[in-house]
C-alpha cells in the first residue's frame, strides 16, 4: 500500500498517517499547510502542495507510485462556512472533484473521504443511522454531501472505489503527547474549554442554551481521534480486499451537552473555565449523535476510547505539554 494523505498535517490527519505507517505502508503526505503544521508530519514523505495543483498532484503519485488517497483536506469549521460559503465550495468541491480527476487519470481508484455528521442537518432520529434524510444545515455539510453524491456517481461510471467516513466530534489527542489539535483561530470546543481553564484564552462563550435539549446546550458525540484514525486503516485495508463503494457514521454513540462536556474538562483539569452565555451560532443543529453499528459489524471497527474524561485528558495532555502548539 502506498498511500497519499492530503491534509496529513492537519488534526485528524497527522494522528491518522501515525497508524497508517504503522500498517507497513508507504504514506506521502500532501498539505498545502493552510490550516495544517509542518512539524505534525513526523516521519512520513512530505510534498508540500495544493489538491487543485494537478501537476504536482499528478508526479506526486507517480513519483512515489501511489495506489490509495485518504482525503483530508478541507475546510471544516461550521460557523466560517456560514460567512464564507464561497471558499468552502471552492475548496471542499471544486478542490476535490480535482484530486478525482487527477487520481483516475493517473490509474489510483482507491479512496477514503473524509464526511462529517454536518450532512444529517437536523436528523428526525437519534441516533442517527447512516440511510435516513440529509439535510444539512450548514454550508460546510452542503459541500461534503455534495462529494459524496459525487463520488457515487463516479463510481458508478468510472470504477472508483471510496469509502465515506461521517466523523461525529473529533477530539483528544495521542498519547505521545507530540501532536494534538492546534487550529489558528481555534474554534472547537474542547481546546478552547482546556484553553480557558489553563488561563490561555478569555472567557469561553457557550453558542445558545435554548436548544430542545436537557440542559438546553447543543448535543454532539465526542470521537477520540485515534479512534477515527484506526477506522480509516480499515476501511483502506477494506477497499484493497475489494470491498465495494460505502458511507459510515463514525461515533461513540454518547450525546453531551455543551455543559456536560465543560464539567468533565474542568474535572479533568481541576480548573475553572470562564464562561457566559452567548447567541446561538448560525448552522449548529441541536443534537448530532451516531449509530455507529453499520462500521462494527461490516469493518470490525470498535472504539478504543469510550469514557468522555479519558478523552479530554488526552487533549489536556497535549494541552499542557504544548502550551503553544506546534509553534512552541
Ligand atoms: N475536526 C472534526 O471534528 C471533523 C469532523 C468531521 C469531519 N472532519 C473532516 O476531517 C478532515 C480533517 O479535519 P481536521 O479537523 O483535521 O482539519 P485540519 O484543518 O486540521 O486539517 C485539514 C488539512 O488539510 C490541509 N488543506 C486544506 N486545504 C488544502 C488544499 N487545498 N490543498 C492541500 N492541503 C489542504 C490543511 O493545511 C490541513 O493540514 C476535513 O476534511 C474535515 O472536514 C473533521
Ligand atoms: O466556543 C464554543 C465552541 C463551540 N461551542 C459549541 O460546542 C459544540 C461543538 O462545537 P465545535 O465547533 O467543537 O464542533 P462542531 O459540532 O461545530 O463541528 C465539528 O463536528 C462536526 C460534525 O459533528 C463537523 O464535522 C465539523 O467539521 C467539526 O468542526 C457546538 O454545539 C457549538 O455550538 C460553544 O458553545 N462554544
Amino acid at each position: 500500500m502506498n498511500i497519499l494523505v492530503t491534509g496529513g498535517a492537519g488534526y485528524i490527519g497527522s494522528h491518522t498517517v501515525r497508524l497508517l505507517e504503522k500498517t507497513g505502508g508507504k504514506v506521502v503526505v500532501y498539505d498545502n499547510l493552510v490550516t495544517g503544521h509542518r512539524n505534525a508530519v513526523k516521519s512520513s514523505i512530505f510534498v508540500e502542495g495544493d489538491i487543485f495543483d494537478s501537476t504536482l498532484l499528478a508526479d506526486t503519485i507517480r513519483r512515489y507510485d501511489i495506489s490509495s488517497v485518504v482525503h483530508f483536506a478541507a475546510y471544516s469549521l461550521v460557523g466560517v462556512s456560514m460567512i464564507k460559503p464561497q471558499d468552502y465550495y471552492h475548496n471542499n468541491v471544486v478542490g476535490t472533484l480535482n484530486l478525482l480527476d487527477v487520481m483516475l487519470a493517473n490509474g489510483v481508484n482507491k479512496l477514503v473521504f473524509s464526511s462529517t455528521a454536518a450532512v444529517y442537518g437536523e436528523p428526525e432520529t437519534s441516533p442517527i443511522t447512516e440511510n435516513v434524510l440529509k439535510n444539512p444545515t450548514n454550508v460546510y455539510g452542503r459541500t461534503k454531501l455534495i462529494m459524496e453524491n459525487a463520488m457515487a456517481d463516479y463510481s458508478r461510471s468510472y470504477g472508483l472505489k471510496y469509502i465515506a467516513l461521517r466523523y461525529f466530534n473529533a477530539c483528544g489527542a495521542d498519547a505521545a503527547g507530540d501532536i494534538g489539535e492546534d487550529h489558528q483561530p481555534e474554534t472547537h470546543l474542547i481546546p478552547l474549554i482546556l484553553k480557558a481553564c489553563l488561563g490561555k484564552t478569555d472567557t469561553l462563550k457557550i453558542f445558545g442554551d435554548d436548544y430542545p435539549t436537557k440542559d438546553g446546550t447543543c448535543v454532539r458525540d465526542y470521537i477520540h481521534v485515534n479512534d477515527l484514525g484506526q477506522a480509516h486503516v480499515l476501511a483502506l485495508k477494506a477497499l484493497y480486499n475489494g470491498h465495494e463503494s460505502d458511507v459510515y457514521n463514525l461515533g461513540n454513540g454518547s450525546g453531551f451537552t455543551v455543559k456536560e462536556i465543560i464539567e468533565a474538562a474542568e474535572a479533568v483539569t481541576g480548573l475553572t473555565a470562564p464562561k457566559e452565555i452567548a447567541p446561538r451560532r448560525a448552522g449548529d443543529p441541536a443534537v448530532l449523535v451516531a449509530s455507529s453499528d453499520k462500521i462494527r459489524q461490516d469493518l470490525g471497527w470498535q472504539s478504543e476510547y469510550t469514557d468522555i474524561k479519558n478523552i479530554i485528558d488526552t487533549a489536556c495532555h497535549w494541552h499542557k505539554k504544548n502550551p503553544d502548539g506546534f509553534a512552541g
